[in-house]
């Protein structure tokens, strides 16, 4: 696992879209795993901007979902589908035939479930998948003891969770999903890279747990330390707890610029 200390947010989402414009260059149709929350607004401000700029062509480019809410009327506007159109498919240009999501409306959800699990991987996998983190050490829904192997499924949210995205629904949890559909860890840690992005000090206990604890379910994030190829990349608020951090500033300061993330 690469852990990269970036000074802010903003300098983390750079450091993030570098590495999926780099990507999209090699790989003009490369399958884009995208998240929701608040951290990885600022990847897709920059990718945006390399977009506009030209720098980065995203006509071929395919997207897909992590996670959802289940039982939202289709078109809701929190459902995760309506905020990554919002957020990531419209502003990066792409085409809405190019975004793949579970369907969180289904009346069928484990059908659904298996759906997508069976469409990503008849996808080709997820070539570069972002991650955020819930405080709780979260990934995708998959809440603490979420078998490490899981595939796309429905899962219940902790209270905490639904407390933490309250925000979205006007502060009222009583609007927050209790169920959802997620990608499970196992289908997770097929993509061929993943890039966690952490930022502010309220996720420094989860981030620790994940890079420096012991790979357990009770962190579903921890899981990334069976991956061949993850990215940390967190702002100084985020890093606060690393105990390696010294060695992690070092390494990062001494890679050649050619290598990317
Ligand atoms: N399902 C999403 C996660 O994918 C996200 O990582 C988490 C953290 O959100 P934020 O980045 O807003 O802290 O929120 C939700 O639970």
């Amino acid at each position: 696992m690469e852990v990269v200390i970036v000074p802010d947010a903003a300098a983390g989402g750079e450091v993030i879209a570098e590495a999926v414009a780099a990507l999209l260059r090699r790989k003009p149709d490369a399958l884009l795993g995208v998240a929701t929350g608040s951290t990885p607004l600022p990847v897709y401000r920059a990718l945006a901007g390399k977009v506009r700029a030209g720098t980065v062509d995203t006509s071929r480019t395919r997207v897909c979902q992590l996670d959802e809410y289940v039982g939202l009327p289709a078109g809701h506007p929190e459902s995760y589908r309506s905020v990554l159109l919002r957020e990531v498919v419209e502003p990066l240009g792409l085409s809405p035939d190019r975004f793949m999501g579970p369907d969180g409306a289904a009346a069928d959800v484990a059908a659904a479930c298996a759906e997508y699990d069976a469409a990503l991987a008849a996808a080709g996998r997820v070539d570069l998948q972002l991650l955020g983190i819930g405080t709780d050490g979260h990934i995708g829904f998959n809440e603490p003891c979420s078998s490490l192997a899981s595939r796309t499924r429905i899962k219940t949210l902790t209270e905490q969770t639904r407390e933490d995205n309250a925000r979205f629904f006007d502060g009222d949890i009583t609007q927050v999903p209790h169920h959802v559909i997620t990608q499970g860890i196992g289908t997770i840690l097929e993509a061929r890279h993943l890039v966690l992005l952490a930022t502010g000090e309220g996720k420094a206990e989860a981030v620790a747990a994940t890079v420096e604890g012991p790979v357990a379910a009770v962190v579903p994030a921890s899981a990334l330390q069976l991956h061949p190829h993850a990215t940390v990349v967190v702002d100084e608020a985020a890093a606060a707890k690393l105990k390696l951090a010294p060695y992690f500033r070092a390494t990062y300061a001494a890679k050649p610029d050619w290598q990317g993330l």
